[in-house]
């Protein structure tokens, strides 16, 4: 089977040089500037720098050059059903491996259902999981979980995208992984917010339970299984996001409480998320007090003394 990654962004370059191990890899990048200085550098000096591009990556430009039987993409979740829509000939019948991390804004979908949607005959699979782009560059073990509806599919894209240190685990339960990736985000703006405030360790330990309460209540209502949200693609990616100055979500949030400044061209994906998941939490009446707080506090309405007041006010309840 042969594979491509479409974004030269950090995550998808170091998913082209972890699968390298196995073959050749396509890298697109959108712009042709970039990619030909990647192809010259052998190295994403912007994204990913100090890794060497191993010989098996192709970088290019040409979007139809960078077409394969199994496409992974990895490109900001709020850019992808645009992109999607652009490209419906060339993604028809493909594996489409979604790598972003989100809810989107505009419809409230995850990856794959934006996949099913706009690309009729395609494979929608998702594939997310606690995994730093440096990690995995890096050729540090990582364990991911790839999901995807179509059993067969799913077990042969969890062999071809298996390497020696990238450790695939498989699921048919597209809902509950794409959901857990897309709500831990919020969960580590929040820690970060809890640490940049100085309101310490368990505090923060208290958040990530109840953060993981609701995040496990919403990913069900909509059909996962709550094994999913207790897996990789769940608590594992909670856990490594909300505890490490790895994460950029985390990190945003520490800014957040701390008041201070945070690199606005950085991907952020649980800003947009807060907003599309408190939106659909209010549509089917779940209650998602963290995630509310963080969609306002990221929004500007409400300030960090507010938010951890409303929530330390909130009734007393059975745990
Ligand atoms: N960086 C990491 O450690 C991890 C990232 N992810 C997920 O991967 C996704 C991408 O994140 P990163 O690579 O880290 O972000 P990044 O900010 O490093 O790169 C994003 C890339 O997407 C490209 N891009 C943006 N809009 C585009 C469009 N319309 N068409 C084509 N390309 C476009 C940009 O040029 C850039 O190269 C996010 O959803 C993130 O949550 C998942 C796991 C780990
Ligand atoms: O998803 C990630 C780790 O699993 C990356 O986290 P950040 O996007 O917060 O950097």
């Amino acid at each position: 089977m042969s594979i491509s990654v479409l974004g030269a962004g950090a995550f998808g370059t170091a998913l082209a040089v972890s699968l390298a191990q196995n073959g050749p890899v396509t890298l697109w990048a959108r712009d042709p500037a970039q990619a030909a200085q990647m192809a010259e550098a052998r190295m994403n000096a912007r994204r990913l720098p100090g890794v060497r591009l191993p010989d098996t990556v192709t970088v290019t430009a040409d979007l139809d050059a960078a077409m394969a039987d199994v496409v992974l993409l990895a490109i900001p979740m709020q850019q992808t059903a645009a992109f999607l829509a652009q490209n419906t000939g060339r993604l028809a019948g493909k594996a489409l491996v979604a790598c972003s991390k989100g809810i989107d804004l505009a419809t409230g979908q995850g990856p794959t259902a934006l996949i099913a949607t706009t690309c009729p005959g395609a494979i929608p699979a998702v594939l997310t999981g606690p995994s730093f782009a440096a990690d995995i560059a890096r050729g540090l073990p990582t364990a991911l979980t790839l999901a995807c509806a179509d059993a067969a599919a799913g077990t042969a894209l969890q062999h071809a995208l298996s390497t020696p240190t990238l450790r695939l685990y498989r699921t048919t339960d597209t809902t509950g992984a794409e959901l857990g990736g897309a709500l831990k985000n919020v969960i580590a703006i929040a820690a970060g917010v809890v640490i940049g405030a100085g309101l310490g360790d368990s505090a923060r330990a208290a958040l990530m339970t109840r953060g993981f309460a609701e995040m496990t209540r919403l990913a069900t209502a909509f059909g996962a299984h709550p094994d999913t949200l207790m897996g990789l693609s769940g608590f594992g990616d909670l856990v490594l996001t909300c505890t490490s100055a790895q994460s950029r979500n985390f990190r945003f949030g520490q800014a957040l409480g701390a008041a201070g400044s945070f690199d606005a061209e950085a991907t952020i994906e649980g800003v947009a998320t807060a907003r599309a998941a408190t939106a659909l939490a209010a549509r089917h009446g779940i209650d998602m007090p963290v995630t509310q707080m963080v969609a306002a506090l990221v929004a500007g309405a409400i300030t960090v003394e507010n938010a951890v007041q409303a929530l330390l006010s909130r009734p007393l309840k059975q745990e």
